[in-house]
């Protein structure tokens, strides 16, 4: 299964409070975060681990520790970063690889701006972080500029999701897993998820 649609009811309580009109910039901040918090530990549920021996306290003891490089986490500018603190919450020695896009408001074509990877990407899990996946356009361009950088293991966390997007970046990757809090109806006619959130970007960053 490539999309997964996290029904925990902690996740669907905070989406709902994420949904209502007129939420403060704090309170948005805050759940966003929090969202992203439980979207990550779903998402790392069946992260591989190795045995390793340690000194104790009461002798050796084997113990179990993840398997390979540090994970890197990918927040898309700039929406994304609302969802970073609550990505290192579990994962706090993760490298950060930081894409910078935007979506034309006209024409909904991602336009890039900004790239900085990790190094080693073809060692480490990507976990790309959104609140949103509309058309799917600024998914896919990221997932485009990783798998480039030789990245071959890539989830991808988003609050909301439209299906018109998860089609659109599962049959170009279907490699690739999606972790959302909610698969919406559909589009509106300017490319909005509804009844999705608003624009997450300006409601992060106090922008409207
Ligand atoms: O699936 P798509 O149709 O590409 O739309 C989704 C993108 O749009 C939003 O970012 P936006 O372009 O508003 O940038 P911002 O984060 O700087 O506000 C959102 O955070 C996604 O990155
Ligand atoms: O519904 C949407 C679509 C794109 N970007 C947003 O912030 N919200
Ligand atoms: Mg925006």
């Amino acid at each position: 299964m490539r999309v997964h649609e996290i029904k925990h009811p902690l996740v669907q309580h905070k989406l709902g409070l994420m949904r209502v009109e007129g939420i403060s910039t704090k309170g948005f901040r805050t759940l966003a975060s929090e969202v992203g918090t439980l979207l990550t530990y779903e998402a790392t549920k069946d992260l591989a681990l190795e045995d390793h021996t340690i000194n104790g306290w009461a002798g050796d003891v084997t113990v179990q520790r993840l398997k390979g490089k540090k994970i890197t986490i990918v927040p898309i500018l700039r929406a994304g970063l609302g969802m970073l603190d609550g990505v290192m919450e579990l994962i706090p020695s993760a490298r950060i690889s930081v894409v910078g896009l935007y979506r034309d408001e006209e024409t909904l074509e991602p336009v890039p701006y900004f790239q900085k990877l990790a190094k080693n990407m073809d060692e480490r899990m990507a976990l790309v972080v959104d609140p949103m996946l509309a058309t799917g356009g600024s998914m896919l361009a990221t997932i485009d500029m990783l798998k480039a950088a030789g990245c071959q293991n890539i989830r991808v966390l988003v609050l909301v999701a439209a299906p018109e997007g998860l089609k659109k970046v599962t049959d170009a990757h279907p490699d690739v897993e999606i972790f959302t809090a909610s698969i919406d109806e559909g589009l509106n006619d300017k490319g909005y998820i509804m009844p999705g959130l608003g624009d997450a970007g300006d409601k992060i960053f106090g922008t409207t």
